[in-house]
Protein backbone atom coordinates (compact mmCIF):
# COMPACT_ATOMS: atom_id res chain seq x y z
CA UNK A 1 0.00 0.00 0.00
CA UNK A 2 1.25 3.37 -0.94
CA UNK A 3 -0.50 5.91 1.07
CA UNK A 4 -2.14 4.59 4.58
CA UNK A 5 -4.39 6.60 6.72
CA UNK A 6 -6.24 3.69 8.48
CA UNK A 7 -4.46 2.18 11.59
CA UNK A 8 -2.25 -1.06 11.10
CA UNK A 9 -4.24 -4.01 10.74
CA UNK A 10 -2.82 -5.25 13.97
CA UNK A 11 -5.25 -4.82 16.74
CA UNK A 12 -5.07 -4.34 20.32
CA UNK A 13 -2.27 -6.61 21.28
CA UNK A 14 -0.11 -5.67 18.23
CA UNK A 15 -0.48 -2.22 19.56
CA UNK A 16 0.94 -2.68 23.20
CA UNK A 17 3.61 -4.76 22.06
CA UNK A 18 4.55 -2.08 19.81
CA UNK A 19 4.41 0.87 22.66
CA UNK A 20 6.46 -1.86 24.66
CA UNK A 21 8.75 -1.77 21.56
CA UNK A 22 8.81 2.00 21.71
CA UNK A 23 9.48 2.25 25.56
CA UNK A 24 12.82 0.76 24.98
CA UNK A 25 13.79 3.82 23.89
CA UNK A 26 16.79 5.49 25.26
CA UNK A 27 19.21 8.17 25.01
CA UNK A 28 22.51 6.77 22.92
CA UNK A 29 24.37 9.93 21.79
CA UNK A 30 24.38 13.46 21.02
CA UNK A 31 25.92 14.63 17.38
CA UNK A 32 26.10 18.50 16.92
CA UNK A 33 26.56 17.95 13.16
CA UNK A 34 25.19 15.69 10.82
CA UNK A 35 28.38 14.66 9.39
CA UNK A 36 29.35 13.73 12.80
CA UNK A 37 26.79 11.51 13.49
CA UNK A 38 28.34 7.60 14.12
CA UNK A 39 28.69 5.29 11.46
CA UNK A 40 26.17 1.98 11.87
CA UNK A 41 24.38 -0.73 10.61
CA UNK A 42 21.06 0.15 12.21
CA UNK A 43 17.93 1.52 10.30
CA UNK A 44 17.71 5.10 11.15
CA UNK A 45 14.61 6.97 11.92
CA UNK A 46 14.87 10.43 11.36
CA UNK A 47 12.36 12.70 13.54
CA UNK A 48 11.87 15.75 10.69
CA UNK A 49 9.46 19.16 11.53
CA UNK A 50 9.05 23.07 12.02
CA UNK A 51 10.28 23.98 14.72
CA UNK A 52 7.64 24.07 17.87
CA UNK A 53 5.79 21.15 15.51
CA UNK A 54 6.41 18.77 18.73
CA UNK A 55 8.99 16.40 17.82
CA UNK A 56 10.59 16.23 21.02
CA UNK A 57 7.37 15.84 22.37
CA UNK A 58 6.52 12.89 20.24
CA UNK A 59 9.60 11.28 21.27
CA UNK A 60 8.45 11.35 24.63
CA UNK A 61 5.30 10.17 23.92
CA UNK A 62 6.29 7.10 22.20
CA UNK A 63 9.00 6.56 24.69
CA UNK A 64 6.76 7.15 27.77
CA UNK A 65 9.66 8.91 29.59
CA UNK A 66 9.03 12.78 30.36
CA UNK A 67 12.10 14.27 29.54
CA UNK A 68 14.06 12.03 27.15
CA UNK A 69 14.12 14.35 24.45
CA UNK A 70 14.20 18.07 25.55
CA UNK A 71 10.45 19.05 24.83
CA UNK A 72 10.40 23.47 25.40
CA UNK A 73 8.02 26.16 24.95
CA UNK A 74 10.76 28.27 23.32
CA UNK A 75 10.88 27.07 19.53
CA UNK A 76 14.41 26.43 18.38
CA UNK A 77 15.30 24.50 21.77
CA UNK A 78 16.73 20.97 20.70
CA UNK A 79 20.00 22.72 18.30
CA UNK A 80 21.98 19.20 18.86
CA UNK A 81 20.76 15.77 16.86
CA UNK A 82 19.85 13.42 19.81
CA UNK A 83 19.89 9.83 18.97
CA UNK A 84 18.20 7.16 20.55
CA UNK A 85 18.91 3.75 20.61
CA UNK A 86 15.39 1.29 20.66
CA UNK A 87 14.53 -2.68 20.56
CA UNK A 88 16.61 -5.55 23.42
CA UNK A 89 19.70 -3.77 24.90
CA UNK A 90 22.23 -5.94 24.01
CA UNK A 91 20.55 -6.19 20.33
CA UNK A 92 18.86 -2.42 18.94
CA UNK A 93 17.24 -2.73 16.56
CA UNK A 94 16.45 0.87 15.44
CA UNK A 95 17.90 4.33 16.38
CA UNK A 96 16.01 7.41 15.94
CA UNK A 97 17.31 10.72 15.44
CA UNK A 98 15.55 13.78 16.90
CA UNK A 99 16.76 16.22 14.44
CA UNK A 100 16.67 20.03 15.15
CA UNK A 101 13.78 21.94 13.97
CA UNK A 102 13.96 23.98 10.84
CA UNK A 103 12.47 27.63 10.27
CA UNK A 104 12.51 28.94 13.95
CA UNK A 105 12.37 32.86 12.88
CA UNK A 106 15.03 33.74 15.42
CA UNK A 107 17.69 32.34 13.43
CA UNK A 108 19.83 34.42 11.41
CA UNK A 109 19.34 34.19 7.25
CA UNK A 110 22.48 32.60 6.47
CA UNK A 111 22.72 29.77 9.69
CA UNK A 112 19.32 28.88 8.21
CA UNK A 113 20.43 28.67 4.56
CA UNK A 114 23.19 26.43 5.66
CA UNK A 115 21.19 24.16 8.24
CA UNK A 116 19.09 23.88 5.14
CA UNK A 117 21.83 22.28 2.55
CA UNK A 118 22.77 19.95 6.10
CA UNK A 119 19.66 18.97 6.11
CA UNK A 120 18.84 18.19 2.66
CA UNK A 121 22.15 16.57 2.48
CA UNK A 122 21.52 14.13 5.34
CA UNK A 123 17.99 13.35 3.99
CA UNK A 124 19.59 12.70 -0.14
CA UNK A 125 22.19 10.58 1.05
CA UNK A 126 22.54 8.92 4.60
CA UNK A 127 23.23 5.79 3.98
CA UNK A 128 21.03 3.61 6.71
CA UNK A 129 18.04 5.75 6.50
CA UNK A 130 15.57 3.92 6.50
CA UNK A 131 12.57 6.30 7.43
CA UNK A 132 11.41 9.63 8.38
CA UNK A 133 9.10 11.01 10.55
CA UNK A 134 7.89 14.35 9.91
CA UNK A 135 5.64 16.71 12.11
CA UNK A 136 3.69 19.08 10.79
CA UNK A 137 1.22 21.14 12.80
CA UNK A 138 -2.31 19.71 12.39
CA UNK A 139 -3.04 24.00 12.20
CA UNK A 140 -1.70 24.76 9.67
CA UNK A 141 -0.97 21.73 7.26
CA UNK A 142 2.35 21.44 5.30
CA UNK A 143 4.48 24.90 4.97
CA UNK A 144 6.64 25.85 2.33
CA UNK A 145 9.23 24.68 4.55
CA UNK A 146 7.88 21.13 5.25
CA UNK A 147 7.09 21.16 0.85
CA UNK A 148 10.92 21.86 0.76
CA UNK A 149 12.23 19.37 3.13
CA UNK A 150 9.84 16.67 1.74
CA UNK A 151 11.11 17.67 -1.87
CA UNK A 152 14.75 16.67 -0.08
CA UNK A 153 13.66 12.87 0.72
CA UNK A 154 11.43 12.36 -2.00
CA UNK A 155 13.19 10.65 -4.46
CA UNK A 156 14.11 8.23 -2.29
CA UNK A 157 10.49 8.06 -0.79
CA UNK A 158 9.18 7.57 -4.48
CA UNK A 159 10.99 4.55 -5.16
CA UNK A 160 10.70 3.28 -1.31
CA UNK A 161 14.00 3.44 -0.51
CA UNK A 162 13.14 5.51 2.33
CA UNK A 163 9.45 4.74 4.16
CA UNK A 164 7.57 8.16 5.26
CA UNK A 165 5.09 8.77 8.23
CA UNK A 166 3.77 12.14 8.54
CA UNK A 167 2.37 13.01 11.88
CA UNK A 168 -0.15 15.99 11.54
CA UNK A 169 0.36 17.19 15.68
CA UNK A 170 -0.82 18.98 18.08
CA UNK A 171 -4.79 17.39 16.81
CA UNK A 172 -5.79 18.04 20.39
CA UNK A 173 -6.26 21.96 19.24
CA UNK A 174 -8.82 20.80 16.27
CA UNK A 175 -12.25 19.72 16.35
CA UNK A 176 -13.68 16.88 14.85
CA UNK A 177 -14.51 18.65 11.36
CA UNK A 178 -11.30 20.50 11.05
CA UNK A 179 -8.69 17.37 12.13
CA UNK A 180 -10.70 15.55 8.57
CA UNK A 181 -10.04 18.59 6.44
CA UNK A 182 -6.20 18.67 7.95
CA UNK A 183 -5.73 14.92 7.37
CA UNK A 184 -7.51 15.29 3.54
CA UNK A 185 -4.96 18.25 2.83
CA UNK A 186 -1.55 16.57 3.80
CA UNK A 187 -3.19 13.30 2.18
CA UNK A 188 -3.05 15.88 -1.27
CA UNK A 189 0.37 16.87 -0.53
CA UNK A 190 1.36 13.54 0.21
CA UNK A 191 -0.71 12.54 -3.28
CA UNK A 192 2.66 14.00 -5.26
CA UNK A 193 5.39 11.51 -4.16
CA UNK A 194 2.85 8.40 -3.60
CA UNK A 195 3.78 5.87 -5.84
CA UNK A 196 3.45 2.04 -6.20
CA UNK A 197 6.92 1.54 -4.42
CA UNK A 198 6.44 4.26 -2.08
CA UNK A 199 5.48 3.61 1.69
CA UNK A 200 3.94 6.48 3.13
CA UNK A 201 1.50 6.63 6.19
CA UNK A 202 -0.39 9.78 7.67
CA UNK A 203 -2.12 10.14 11.27
CA UNK A 204 -3.33 12.64 13.36
CA UNK A 205 -1.77 12.86 16.35
CA UNK A 206 -1.99 14.41 20.01
CA UNK A 207 0.98 13.50 22.89
CA UNK A 208 -1.84 15.28 24.86
CA UNK A 209 -4.91 12.90 24.22
CA UNK A 210 -2.12 9.99 23.01
CA UNK A 211 -4.19 10.07 19.41
CA UNK A 212 -2.64 8.29 17.02
CA UNK A 213 0.53 7.04 19.57
CA UNK A 214 -0.47 3.34 19.44
CA UNK A 215 -0.72 3.84 15.80
CA UNK A 216 2.56 5.73 15.21
CA UNK A 217 4.39 2.75 17.25
CA UNK A 218 3.10 0.48 15.57
CA UNK A 219 4.42 1.53 12.07
CA UNK A 220 7.52 2.63 13.94
CA UNK A 221 8.36 -0.81 15.32
CA UNK A 222 7.18 -2.36 11.75
CA UNK A 223 9.98 -0.56 9.99
CA UNK A 224 12.41 -1.05 12.13
CA UNK A 225 11.80 -5.12 12.33
CA UNK A 226 11.08 -4.98 8.29
CA UNK A 227 14.49 -3.11 7.49
CA UNK A 228 16.35 -5.96 9.91
CA UNK A 229 19.46 -7.38 7.81
CA UNK A 230 19.34 -11.21 8.20
CA UNK A 231 22.63 -13.02 8.39
CA UNK A 232 23.94 -13.89 4.83
CA UNK A 233 22.83 -17.39 4.30
CA UNK A 234 25.65 -19.61 3.21
CA UNK A 235 24.87 -22.30 1.43
CA UNK A 236 25.97 -25.70 2.39
CA UNK A 237 29.29 -26.98 0.12
CA UNK A 238 27.66 -28.84 -3.24
CA UNK A 239 27.90 -32.09 -2.73
CA UNK A 240 29.58 -34.57 -5.55
CA UNK A 241 25.74 -35.61 -6.97
CA UNK A 242 25.26 -31.83 -7.60
CA UNK A 243 27.75 -31.77 -10.16
CA UNK A 244 27.49 -31.30 -13.23
CA UNK A 245 26.46 -34.88 -15.20
CA UNK A 246 29.47 -36.53 -16.72
CA UNK A 247 28.99 -37.68 -20.28
CA UNK A 248 28.60 -41.63 -20.84
CA UNK A 249 32.72 -42.92 -20.35
N1 LIG B 1 -1.70 20.93 22.78
C1 LIG B 1 -0.60 20.25 22.46
N2 LIG B 1 0.61 20.83 22.60
C2 LIG B 1 1.70 20.12 22.22
C3 LIG B 1 1.60 18.79 21.70
N3 LIG B 1 2.84 18.37 21.38
C4 LIG B 1 3.68 19.37 21.71
N4 LIG B 1 3.02 20.44 22.22
C5 LIG B 1 3.60 21.70 22.71
O1 LIG B 1 4.29 22.35 21.65
C6 LIG B 1 5.50 22.99 22.14
C7 LIG B 1 6.71 22.54 21.34
O2 LIG B 1 6.93 21.15 21.53
P1 LIG B 1 8.37 20.46 21.28
O3 LIG B 1 8.12 18.99 21.36
O4 LIG B 1 9.41 21.05 22.14
O5 LIG B 1 8.62 20.89 19.77
P2 LIG B 1 9.90 20.57 18.82
O6 LIG B 1 9.33 20.27 17.48
O7 LIG B 1 10.76 19.54 19.43
O8 LIG B 1 10.61 21.99 18.78
P3 LIG B 1 12.18 22.31 18.46
O9 LIG B 1 13.02 21.47 19.36
O10 LIG B 1 12.24 23.77 18.74
O11 LIG B 1 12.40 22.01 17.04
C8 LIG B 1 5.57 22.66 23.62
O12 LIG B 1 5.03 23.74 24.37
C9 LIG B 1 4.69 21.42 23.75
O13 LIG B 1 4.12 21.28 25.02
C10 LIG B 1 0.27 18.21 21.60
O14 LIG B 1 0.05 17.07 21.16
N5 LIG B 1 -0.77 18.99 21.98
MG1 LIG C 1 12.77 19.54 19.96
Amino acid sequence: MSLTTTPPPGGADATRAALAWTHTARFLTTASRLDQLPAHELPEIAFVGRSNAGKSTAINTLAQQRQLAFASKTPGRTQHINLFEVGPRETPQALWADLPGYGYAAVARASKLRWQEVMADYLRVRRNLAGVVQMVDSRHGFTDLDRQLLSFVAPRVVNGEVKLLVLLTKADKLNRKEQAESLRRAQAVLGEVSTEESDIGITLFSALKRQGVGDAAEILQQWALGAMVLPDFTPPPAEPDDEPAAGPA
